[in-house]
């Protein structure tokens, strides 16, 4: 018999220092090299337990911002039925015990800090979270494997955010292989309003990109990790995403423009954007950098968030 009342789970966003992209496959996905970073913007997602049971496991679902207001219209868009990415991840930890009737109807409760659809992964770094916070709920035993396949089934970026830290991920980017990296980046990121759809961002880089190569590592971005060296690593940093998100948003230019002004070490779209990440050299710069970006009046917001930083761990 649990005595548990709640179990919470925090989860980092990501950036992607490298962003390879080959040509579409047949199943419509593009291999990639993705070079995913964890950093301290973090996600909470509770489990409890819910009175009555709807169709699946997970009986309900409810959204916040954790902010206090600066992811308001952010939040608004995430949807609360049975499609959120963290209420699919339930329903398949439910059903490696044996399906929904075996388990014990529970509610999600997101704590957002990530913005939504940013090319932060957000989505899924709940649904890791709930992956996480379920099996600890129902007791399910599922070992850290278990846990990484049932995450590629729900999307490419939901494995990363279970390991944290920096991963390459090859394949359709959920093949992970860790990465030393002795170095802590500090970074700031530009929010945008309105988020860009992933598939949309990868449809105009096929059409940017017909003859796109077979995606490369870069051996210099992994020796400026390995050396903990911001500047080398602000110069290495690349997004093959980066000209398709900006051909859907062009405004992002001239926040790129506004952060490298502020003396960013790097400055570039992050995964499938529109947020944008900037390199920093110090925490104090980190700050001016933001300063300068949200002076502009050419993001929603800045943050500033250090990296990298451990995947989801329970509270
Ligand atoms: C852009 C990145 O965020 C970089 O980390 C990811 O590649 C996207 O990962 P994700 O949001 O988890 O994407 P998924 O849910 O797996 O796929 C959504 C859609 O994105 C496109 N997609 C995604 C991953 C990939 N390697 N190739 C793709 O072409 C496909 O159109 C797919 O239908
Ligand atoms: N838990 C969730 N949080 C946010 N969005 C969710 C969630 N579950 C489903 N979604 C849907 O997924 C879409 C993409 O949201 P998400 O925040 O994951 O985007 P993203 O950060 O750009 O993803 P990625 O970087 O992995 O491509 C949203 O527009 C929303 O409709």
């Amino acid at each position: 018999m649990t005595t548990k009342t709640a179990v919470t789970v925090r989860v980092p966003a990501k950036v992607n220092l490298q962003l390879a992209v080959g040509p579409a496959r047949e199943d419509g996905y593009h291999d990639l090299v993705n070079v995913f970073h964890a950093v301290a913007l973090f996600d909470e997602v509770t489990v409890t337990g819910a009175d009555s049971r709807a169709e699946g496991a997970c009986a309900g679902l409810g959204v916040e911002d954790a902010t206090g207001g600066g992811l308001a219209g952010h939040v608004a868009r995430v949807p609360v039925d049975g499609t959120n990415l963290a209420a699919r991840a339930a329903e398949l930890v439910a059903e490696a015990c044996g399906g929904p009737g075996a388990v014990a109807p529970v509610r999600l409760l997101l704590r957002k800090a990530i913005p939504v659809a940013g090319g932060m992964a957000g989505g899924s770094a709940d649904a890791a979270a709930a992956l996480v916070a379920c099996n600890a709920w129902w007791d399910a035993g599922l070992t850290r494997e278990d846990l990484l396949a049932l995450a590629a089934r729900l999307g490419s970026d939901v494995a990363f955010p279970l390991l944290g830290g920096t991963a390459v991920g090859t394949g359709r980017g959920e093949v992970l292989t860790p990465v030393e990296s002795p170095g802590r980046y500090h970074w700031v990121f530009a929010l945008a309003e309105g988020g860009l759809s992933t598939p949309e961002v990868f449809a105009a880089y096929d059409r940017l990109r017909p003859e796109a190569p077979a995606p490369a590592g870069d051996p210099e971005l992994m020796a400026a990790l390995a050396a903990g060296d911001a500047r080398r690593l602000g110069a290495a940093l690349s997004n093959d995403l980066q000209p398709a998100a900006l051909e859907l948003r062009p405004e992002l230019g001239a926040v790129l423009e506004c952060g490298r002004a502020a003396g960013a070490l790097g400055a570039f779209v992050s995964g499938s954007g529109p947020t944008c990440a900037f390199l920093a050299a110090s925490a104090d710069h980190a700050a001016a950098v933001a300063g300068a970006l949200e002076e502009s009046g050419r993001c929603e917001r800045a943050v500033t968030a250090h990296g990298d930083v451990p995947g989801a761990t329970l509270l």
